[in-house]
């Protein structure tokens, strides 16, 4: 790891416990993402995905800002041209391309948060942000739209009128208009978005796992497929996870009023 790195981009990775901790690292250019930055990332949430010791991710910045967006001096040419494809190995960390991610994901975030920042918040479960953390859709000021999720999850997060403002303007917004249209679950003191992000994942690690995936199987099917797809599927969740070993396990913990611990089986 480098607090300054300004090479190509990397990720790191770290592992505590139960949760994955995956850092940008690119801190030189503000943590901009060229096409090396996009497919290290993808592939530690492949990584992630894969490891069964693994139950929550969180995926924070190193240095003083989040991101400056895409490094579109050396992206753009691999984007006209085709040439950027994730590895088999990787999962897209926006979801725009299959397939999908199938565990939880948190978010810390601090300072200059642009585009695909955003758009990697909304296409996660939980997000801290730090109060000096600012926001901008600069897409538009550049020749392209919103490409990472943000035309479809910003208009449903804050509705027509806000997320058109700011997408179709380029506007900066501020840590507290992100708590307010809902892009962000809190907004902490600077420093303590990591930590914060932590506390979550660790309450997530606890819970049982097949159950997470579930709760997220469905939510996710609610958003890519409508409701109804999602409810008729309700029901054969429930019952394929009531047999597993989990429930045995959550209802023993309630009944000797203890911890439960969960195997994911
Ligand atoms: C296409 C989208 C994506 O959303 C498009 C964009 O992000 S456009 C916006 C690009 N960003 C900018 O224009 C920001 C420019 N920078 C600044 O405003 C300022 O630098 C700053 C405010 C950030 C910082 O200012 P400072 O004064 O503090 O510092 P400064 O001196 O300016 O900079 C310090 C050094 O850092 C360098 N720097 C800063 N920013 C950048 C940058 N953006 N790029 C490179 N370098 C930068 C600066 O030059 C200085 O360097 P020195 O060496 O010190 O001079 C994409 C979003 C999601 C993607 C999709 C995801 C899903 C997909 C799946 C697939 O399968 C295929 C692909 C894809 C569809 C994928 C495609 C792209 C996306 C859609």
């Amino acid at each position: 790891m480098s607090e300054a790195n300004s090479g190509a981009g990397r990720v790191t990775r770290e592992q505590r416990g139960a949760i994955f901790l995956i850092g940008l690292d690119r801190a030189g250019k503000r943590n901009a993402f060229d096409s090396a930055m996009l497919e290290d990332l993808a592939l530690a949430i492949g990584e992630y995905e894969r490891n069964d010791e693994l139950r929550c991710a969180v995926i924070f910045a190193h240095g003083e800002n989040f991101t400056a967006g895409l490094d579109l001096l050396e992206l753009t040419p691999k984007l006209v041209s085709g040439g950027f494809k994730y590895s088999d190995l990787g999962i897209d960390p926006w979801g725009v391309s299959r397939p999908r991610r199938t565990k939880p994901m948190v978010l810390a975030v601090q300072g200059t948060c642009w585009t695909a920042g955003i758009e990697l918040i909304l296409n996660a479960d939980i997000a801290v942000i730090a109060s000096n953390a600012r926001f901008a859709h600069l897409e538009v000021l550049r020749g392209i739209p919103p490409s990472g999720g943000s035309t479809v999850r910003f208009t449903q997060a804050a509705g027509w009128a806000d997320a058109m403002r700011y997408m179709l303007t380029g506007e900066e917004f501020s840590a507290e208009d992100a708590l307010r249209m809902r892009l962000v679950n809190e907004v902490v003191e600077p420093g303590q978005e990591l930590p914060r992000a932590l506390e979550y994942a660790e309450r997530i690690a606890k819970a049982a796992p097949l159950a997470i995936k579930a709760t997220l199987r469905s939510a996710f099917q609610a958003r890519d497929e409508g409701h109804d797809a999602a409810l008729s599927q309700l029901n054969e969740l429930l019952f394929t996870l009531i047999r597993t070993d989990d429930v045995r396990e959550g209802v023993m913990a309630m009944m000797q009023k203890r911890e439960p611990q969960f195997q994911g089986r």
